[in-house]
């Protein structure tokens, strides 16, 4: 990964499995945001493939596997529907309600009739906790049901993929806890397969099953695994110290 002739990171290899909630964790800088823009189709890596499978077997060489940047632009854009976003700020339309907000993908990219669009962007609003909420506009609910609010938007073209930069950023620890288990029970009952950047230890260990640590210093990857294992089994003693804030481990 690359902006010009700045190398941000390199060899980096780790495979996200269904229904994984993977992290992606590393100090600051390291490359966390551009690794996450290498997967919605934001930022071409500089070297190397990222690889979406598909049970339609659409790769070009007739493996399951679909080369994301080098496939054509119809079948990206149809990889891309297979995933939602929620970036740090939630980015909800400040001027439209939040049942306009989850209206407007479903408006672009279905042929969903304007009544049958308002019942959805209700059931989303409902799947997140915020039924009843659907005249309100951003400015007018808490940062924690904007987190919420961004994800029903994220959800609201049915992903089986989610992305999500730092989620809980900004929100004090019981509406982190909140989203934490939001994610947990979208997981669960949707079975979506979720992507998250986050340096919240908390939420690290509550959710994630699988991730892969970024170092800045050497430039690549010191290991993938499941947080909860690595805290203690880890060689690599940077990852632990992270996962422990230097308090051992
Ligand atoms: N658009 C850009 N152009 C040039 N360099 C960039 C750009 N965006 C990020 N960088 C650089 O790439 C490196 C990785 O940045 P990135 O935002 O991906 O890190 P991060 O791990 O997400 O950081 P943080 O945890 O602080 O948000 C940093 O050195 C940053 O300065």
């Amino acid at each position: 990964m690359a902006y010009d002739n700045f190398v941000v990171q390199r060899d980096l290899t780790f495979d996200i499995k269904p229904q994984d909630i993977f992290i992606i964790m590393g100090g600051s800088g390291c490359g966390k945001s551009t690794l996450l823009k290498h997967f919605i189709g934001l930022k071409e890596p500089a070297a190397g493939r990222v690889l979406f499978r598909s049970d339609e077997a659409i790769g070009q060489d007739g493996s399951e596997y679909v080369d994301f940047w080098q496939t054509q632009d119809s079948k990206r854009q149809a990889l891309m529907q297979r995933c939602g976003v929620l970036y740090q700020s939630g980015a909800l339309w400040s001027s439209m309600t939040l049942a306009e907000n989850i209206a407007l993908p479903l408006g672009e990219f279905t042929d969903l009739s304007p009544s049958d669009i308002k019942h959805l962007a209700s059931l989303k609003l409902a799947l997140v906790g915020l039924s009843g909420f659907e005249d309100y506009y951003p400015s007018e609910i808490s940062g924690g049901m904007r987190k919420r609010a961004g994800l029903a938007r994220a959800l609201a073209l049915e992903p089986e993929l989610l992305f999500l930069d730092e989620p809980s950023a900004g929100l004090d620890p019981i509406s982190a806890r909140m989203l934490d288990d939001l994610i947990l029970q979208l997981r669960d009952n949707l079975g979506c397969t979720f992507v998250v950047v986050t340096h919240e230890l908390a939420s690290i260990f509550a959710i994630g099953n699988n991730s892969v640590f970024l170092d800045a210093d050497s430039k690549t990857m010191l290991t993938t695994g499941n947080p909860n294992d690595l805290v203690s089994n880890c060689e690599s003693e940077t990852v632990r110290n992270f996962l422990t804030r230097g308090e051992g481990g």
